[in-house]
């Protein structure tokens, strides 16, 4: 890779739990020549954070990408909970779909998540664009440990929320936010520049199973590995939604950091409920009313919030990505 190319790439890091479609979001900001993926950070929710860093190192050798630091996250939420509910049923016990990865020859590097994420925006002030596929405790730690965090990093992509739809582990919640609602709702108030793709956007891009089909027929390498795990994930939407396709809610996202003009959004501030029946839904304040009397959604900064996709070609990006040789 020429010094000139790295030059105009975006330096990215994913946060992820992979996680069958984080495991397609990794694969995919790899294949990516507008990205250069700088490091990895582990969380959990789809698996526990040690699983998801074995998938993670695992991920990077699949790819070549031995050099791609991968770095451990936190075990347990913001407050120290340790999240017993991981989504099995959706990714398989190891994660990709029951295919018993092999153990990656790697290992992660000392620097815990938090760490990493603090020393990259110091590093490259102005210039780290993070993806967060997962709950959002790394993040809100990184904010602790350097208040500055949110000046220092360029943007953060985040996969979360409902936004005027149900949830997907509720009808309140969304999986990631519900993962971890107190570090979302510091992370959505923190004042960096962010985005947040919900499954009100990431539910219209999908790949049918004809499509999983055609993704194990091609010759191209992710292709065949992912097809082998897609089947389980397939399963999950064909028992859960109904539908003969999967939602393709990580890799939409990394897209939209790749190319925001495929998506439209609405600015506002987002808070995120903390206890309750109704613990980690989203809630968007889209109105320009003077209310009465101050809320908590006032003083925060606004974010993006997508809320139109174009969801043909952001689908036709991914697939076409994963099936390049
Ligand atoms: O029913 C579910 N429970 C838990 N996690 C889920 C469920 N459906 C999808 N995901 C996972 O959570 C993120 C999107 O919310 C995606 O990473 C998806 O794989």
């Amino acid at each position: 890779m020429n010094s000139i190319k790295q030059n105009t790439q975006k330096k990215m890091i994913i946060d992820t739990d992979p996680g069958i479609d984080d495991a397609m979001a990794i694969l995919l900001a790899f294949q990516s020549p507008e990205l250069n993926v700088i490091g990895l950070t582990t969380t959990f929710g789809n698996v526990p954070t040690a699983v998801a860093t074995r998938n993670a190192l695992h991920l990077c050798e699949l790819a070549g990408k031995e050099d791609v630091p991968v770095a451990q996250g936190l075990l347990t939420t913001l407050r120290g909970v340790v999240k017993l509910r991981v989504a099995d049923f959706v990714h398989g016990s190891d994660g990709l779909g029951n295919t018993n990865p092999p153990e990656p020859k790697q290992r992660p590097i000392d620097l815990s998540g938090p760490e990493f994420l603090v020393a990259k925006v110091q590093e490259f002030p102005g210039e780290v664009t993070v993806v967060a596929l997962g709950p959002l405790t790394n993040i809100a730690k990184a904010l602790e440990l350097d208040s500055n965090f949110p000046k220092k990093v360029k943007d953060i992509f985040i996969l979360g929320g409902a936004f005027f739809v149900n949830g997907n582990v509720n009808p309140a919640a969304e999986a990631n936010i519900f993962g971890d609602p107190e570090a979302a709702d510091m992370v959505f108030t923190c004042g960096a520049n962010i985005t947040v793709i919900g499954i009100n956007i990431t539910h219209q891009v999908v790949m049918t199973g004809r499509e999983i089909e055609e993704l194990g027929k091609c010759n191209s390498k992710f292709g065949k590995y992912l097809c082998k795990a897609l089947p389980f994930y397939y399963d999950y939407h064909l028992r859960s939604y109904n539908t003969d396709a999967i939602y393709l809610h990580d890799p939409t996202t990394v897209v939209a950091a790749i190319d925001p003009s495929l998506l439209t959004y609405a600015e506002g501030v987002v808070r995120v409920q903390q206890e309750g029946l109704c613990r980690g839904l989203t809630l968007f304040n889209s109105t320009t009313k003077k209310w009465a009397q101050p809320t908590e959604w006032c003083n925060k900064q606004p974010i993006k919030v997508a809320i139109t996709v174009d969801a043909e070609n952001v689908a036709n990006l991914i697939k076409a990505r994963l099936m390049a040789l």
